[in-house]
Formats: C-alpha cells, structure tokens, sequence
C-alpha cells in the first residue's frame, strides 16, 4: 500500500485530505509541524510526503523540505501553499521539491499530484535495485571479446545523451544494457522508466506513452501521466520496440523530433527531456525492407547500434557468470557457496541457451539450491538442463547433442527427479539385456546401489 505523509499545521487540511487519501487506498500519516514531520518521515519511511509551506515552529515548510532531501533523497516531497508567492515555488523547485500545488486545494489535483510523486518513487526505487543489481560486479558480466566492447562501449556512450538501439536474443541482457547506460550517464539519479511496447495493447499505446486528460476518451476516468513525463529528466527505455504498430511510431517520431508531447485529449504541448533508449529481439532493418517500420524511426533509434550475441555465441562469457550468478545467491541466502568442476562447466557450454543468460541464471541458482556447500560436476548439471530431463534418451550420449528443449512441464522435483531415474536405469537395463551388473557398470555405480535405486523406484521387488 502506497503511503504519504502530510505535514500541514491546519486541522481542517490534515483531516480533508487525510480523508481523501485513505479512501484512495494510501496509509496516511500526519503531523501538525515540521519537527514532528521530520520525524515520522525517519521513522516511518513513507513513500511521499505533502509539506505545506506557512507553518509555525523550528521549521517551516521550506526547512523541512530542506531537511528531508538531505535525509530520504529518495521520497519525492510535494509542496503546498496558501499565498503560493512565485519566489517561493521556485525556491521550493531548487530545494527539490516534487511539485507545488495551490490552495485551495482540488481533490483532482492532490490525486494527481501524489500519484505521479508515487510513480517517481517506484521509479528511483528501480534504479536502486539496478544499481544492486549491478554492484556485485559494479558492470556486465562475462570475459568474451564481444563483452569487453560492449563495456567500453557502455562507458563512452553511457555518459552522453546518444540514443542506443540494442539489439539481441530474448534474455541476452538489452534490459541490462539499458540500465548500464542510465547508471553511467549524469541521469543516473533520476527516473529511468522502461515501456514494454510489446505488452500494450495498440489502441492504448498513445494513452500510455504520453498521458491522458480526463474524458479524453471512454474509459478515461482520471488524468493520467504517461511514461515520456515520468520519464522526465531521466531516460525512456522503449523495450520490444520492433512491436510498436504505425500510427505509435508515427507518435513517438513526432515526439522525438519535437521534444515535447501532447497529453491525449490535452492539447497544451509540454516540454520533454529525456534520453531515449531502445531495445528489440527483432531484425528491425528487415522490418524496414519490408515496410513494417519506419526508416526515419529506425534512423533517429539507431543512433548507436548495441548488439549482444546469443550465449550459445559467446561461451567464454560462461565462467563469469557462473561464479556471478552463484555469489549473487550466496550473497541473497547466506548459503554456502557451491564448487564447479570443470566438467560442470563444459556441460553447460554444449547446451544451447535458448533463454540465454536469464535461463543460465535460473539453472545456476536452481544447482546452487541442490547442491550448497558441494562439488557440481557434470551428471548434476545434466540432470537440470531441460531436454535431458525432460527425454534423456532423445539425446544421443556425448555434449554436443545438448540441446535446448520445449518449455519444460514443471512438476515437485522428487517427483521429477524419480521419474528421470526410472528412465535412466530402463534405458541402462534394456541396453545390458537385463543383465543388473552390466547396467551398474554403464551407469558407474555397483550393484547393491543399483538394486536398492530399482526397489526404490519400483523396477525390482524387495526379494532381488
Ligand atoms: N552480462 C551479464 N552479466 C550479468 N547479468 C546478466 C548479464 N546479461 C544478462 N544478465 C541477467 O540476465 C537476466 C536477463 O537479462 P535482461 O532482462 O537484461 O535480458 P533482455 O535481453 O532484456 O530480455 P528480454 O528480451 O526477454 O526482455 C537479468 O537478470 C540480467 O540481470
């Protein structure tokens, strides 16, 4: 649940809007000055906070707001005022303050106002958790020739206002990228908003991308802020968009070219800076060929082109992340590290990654899960990779016929893990003409071991 703070020394103004906030489903906290303010700010970490400006006491409006910068730079402060003297609301927008409304206030405008501070909020929280994301490295991953210049190239583009175009595989790092080329520019502490174009429907891509007024169309029941105003002063992260259909790139050509937007059903042009980047997993200088893009689109994106290769191409990037994915888990559980034999990581380097890094990821944290404090060799890691647990004798033996599966079904891992089991020691007995001892050989167990496995499992009964 969002919360807010409102700090304001009338009664009336803490309990109308107090009131209004609530049954908008916020958690609302109020104080009647500044030093009580400051410290239900401190001990209560509200996401946004309401500040009026003419209050009584140590501190007034614009030291609290003072105060508060200092001390949770990350919660956006709206400020408010009775005499809204123009002095003060730009003394109040240097001091940083979100934005500035005017009594007398309107719910539309208090609404508004908070939703957008919350929005902001969410935002810098998701670049905190980026710049987790990446800290435990402090950059990208992996030690193939392709990773060293996709680096140097974060680190000369990254600082200036470049549009960058990344192309790659679904899971090769373009979100990554993106969020490395906000964290290394003069952006990097304000918002850095990310449009999955792919996952809007089309006749709401305007609406989304650029904000609505009320009433501008059937449906729209409030005001909304679109993601280029979010974006406002940080960077636009336009993910899957090769999806985008003609009449939204018509719209974001427009609003590249002009720098500003147009709420629908607004208007009024409003002022935008931001940086665009750019990201898709399709061929988008095909799709220009065959006219489903627009090549002056194409042209402004694709300033800086950024390829990332699938993870099949780039096996010398495997290692890394294979210790980068097992600290982070480490690092996030407290459980102890695992061990990787070499032949741990040959069999990963044979499979073929059709979710490349995200799927290296979840299999790594998957074996670290298994296998904490121990050695990982190659019969474990085959046991997780998909195509061989889900039809282990569709392979045919040797690494290479690793191969990418369908999606596996996902069933209780005993459940899994038994049933892959049982197939293995059928496919060992029916290749040794039953004979048990033979099938213990091919499996490298002995044969009181394979006994007790086939009782287990049901392929012998308990006299044998
Ligand atoms: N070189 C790398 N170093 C460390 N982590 C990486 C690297 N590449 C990818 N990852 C991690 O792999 C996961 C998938 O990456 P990301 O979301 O950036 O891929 P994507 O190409 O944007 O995928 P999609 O097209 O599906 O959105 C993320 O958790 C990301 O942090």
């Amino acid at each position: 649940m969002p919360s807010v703070l409102i700090v304001d020394d009338e009664p009336n103004i803490r309990r109308m809007v107090g009131a209004l906030l609530s049954a908008e489903g916020y958690d609302v906290r109020d104080a009647a000055d500044g030093v009580t303010g400051l410290a239900l700010a401190e001990a209560n970490e509200p996401d946004v906070a309401l500040v009026d400006l003419m209050m009584p006491g140590d501190l007034d409006g614009l030291a609290l707001l003072q105060k508060l910068r200092e001390r949770r730079p990350d919660m956006p402060v709206v400020m408010m005022s009775g005499r809204a003297a123009l002095t003060d609301a730009v003394r109040a927008t240097k001091l940083g303050a979100f934005t500035f409304l005017e009594k007398p206030l309107t719910p539309e405008g208090v609404l508004l106002a908070l939703a957008s501070a919350f929005e902001l909020r969410q935002a810098r929280r998701a670049a905190a958790a980026l710049r987790e994301d990446l800290g435990i490295s402090g950059e990208m991953v992996g030690e193939s020739p392709v990773m060293h210049d996709v680096r140097a190239l974060i680190a000369r583009v990254g600082p200036t206002d470049a549009r960058v175009l990344i192309t790659g595989e679904s899971g090769t790092g373009k979100e990554l990228v993106a969020a490395a080329l906000h964290l290394a520019s003069p952006r990097r502490d304000r918002p850095f908003i990310r449009v999955n174009c792919a996952a809007i429907p089309r006749d709401l891509v305007e609406s989304e991308m650029f904000g609505h007024e009320r009433g501008a169309f059937t449906g729209a029941t409030d005001r909304r802020i679109g993601r280029f105003e979010l974006a406002h002063t940080g960077t636009l992260f336009l993910d899957e968009v090769g999806d985008l259909g003609a009449e939204a790139q018509a719209k974001l050509l427009r609003a590249i070219e002009a720098r500003e937007i147009e709420r629908v059903g607004g208007g009024k042009p409003i002022k935008i800076d931001v940086r665009i980047l750019a990201a898709t997993n399709k061929d988008l200088g095909r799709a220009v060929a065959d006219g489903s893009f627009r090549e002056d689109l194409f042209f402004r994106l694709n300033v800086i082109p950024i390829q990332l290769p699938p993870l099949r191409d780039r096996p010398g990037d495997l290692p890394a992340l294979v210790r980068h994915f097992s600290a982070r888990h480490r690092t996030r559980t407290g459980r102890p590290l695992v061990q990787w034999h070499d032949d741990a990581l040959g069999a990963l380097s044979s499979y073929r990654w059709p979710g490349n890094v995200r799927e290296l990821a979840n299999v790594v944290e998957r074996l670290a899960i298994l296998h904490a404090g121990s050695v990982v060799g190659r019969a474990e890691v085959l046991q997780v990779l998909p195509t061989v647990a889900a039809d282990p004798f569709s392979v045919p033996a040797g690494e290479n016929a690793v191969r990418a599966g369908e999606t596996l079904p996902i069933l209780p891992l005993s459940d899994a893990l038994d049933a892959y089991e049982r197939r293995l020691i059928s496919a060992a007995l029916a290749q040794s003409d039953g004979n048990v001892a033979e099938a213990a050989r091919r499996l490298q167990t002995d044969r009181p071991n394979l006994y007790r496995r086939m009782r287990r499992l049901g392929l012998a009964s308990a006299g044998e």
